[in-house]
């Protein structure tokens, strides 16, 4: 846990997302990356140099099959303000619109719960668990899906809601989160979602194992190529120099 901690800190502090007096919500799924964030930030919050209040919330798509217990029996444990949003978004979702590509429209109608719940519970920050392998993939979502180099940021700012979204795991490898999960034997819920390992970001981290077994360290060249800015150096719409 000590490595991920130092990650996540140097993260909230070289980039200001913890600010004295922000009131934090962890967006708490029940999966190993945001189980592992809740635990990480109540850790920090005893030696950070700001003065900050954490909170979690679910928001329960309305699964039948969602167990909520040991997410509510850790956060009693960590002594964590927790807050269960219920919605029907997954009826809305898999029964009402049928959508083909479900997992745009659930994240966005989970984001609007989250502001609501946090706007009612006076919060200001919304700590989500993506790591850097999540930022990879995102990046390849995005360029073969929608034809862009982006991928997640660091902050965020929900203008509508006047929420900043703060990713403290963005340097973190995935494998540094498993392994603190399985150190600190956090407990993780099974996800309820019939697209859970079926998404296309399942497809591109596939392909993203198969590529580091043909390039070995692959991963981690193309993290050290998204943060080259210097050598960035992508068509634009210049005049040809021949010309
Ligand atoms: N139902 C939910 N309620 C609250 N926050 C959520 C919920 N689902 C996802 N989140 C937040 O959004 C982040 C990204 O969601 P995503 O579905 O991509 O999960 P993930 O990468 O599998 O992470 P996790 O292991 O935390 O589930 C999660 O880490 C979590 O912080």
């Amino acid at each position: 846990m000590k490595k991920l901690l130092g990650i996540m800190r140097r993260t909230i502090e070289s980039y200001g997302m913890i600010s004295d007096g922000d009131r934090v919500a962890v967006g708490l799924s029940g999966g190993k990356d945001s189980m592992a964030l809740l635990m990480l930030l109540k850790k920090y919050q005893s030696f950070a140099p700001v003065k900050f209040h954490l909170e979690a919330i679910t928001v329960d798509m309305g699964f039948n099959t969602f167990n909520l217990e040991a997410a509510q029996a850790f956060c009693k444990m960590l002594d964590v303000p927790y807050e269960i949003a219920k919605t029907d978004i997954a009826k809305v979702v898999f029964e009402i619109r049928e959508e083909k590509n479900p997992c745009a429209l659930c994240a966005n109608m989970r984001r609007g719960v989250l502001s609501d719940v946090m706007k009612a519970r006076g919060l200001n920050k919304l700590a989500l668990g993506h790591h850097q392998d999540d930022a990879l993939s995102t990046l390849f979502l995005n360029m073969l899906y929608a034809g862009k180099l982006n991928t997640l940021e660091y902050i965020s700012y929900l203008s509508r809601a006047d929420i900043h979204v703060i990713r403290p795991f963005l340097d973190a490898p995935e494998s540094e989160v498993i392994r603190t999960i399985q150190s600190e034997k956090i407990p993780v819920l099974k996800s309820p979602c019939p697209m859970d390992r079926r998404t296309k970001r399942e497809s591109i981290n596939q392909m993203l194992e198969n590529l580091e077994k043909e390039v070995p360290h692959s991963r981690k060249s193309l993290v050290t190529a998204m943060r080259n800015e210097a050598q960035c150096n992508l068509f634009k719409n210049k005049k040809d120099p021949l010309k």
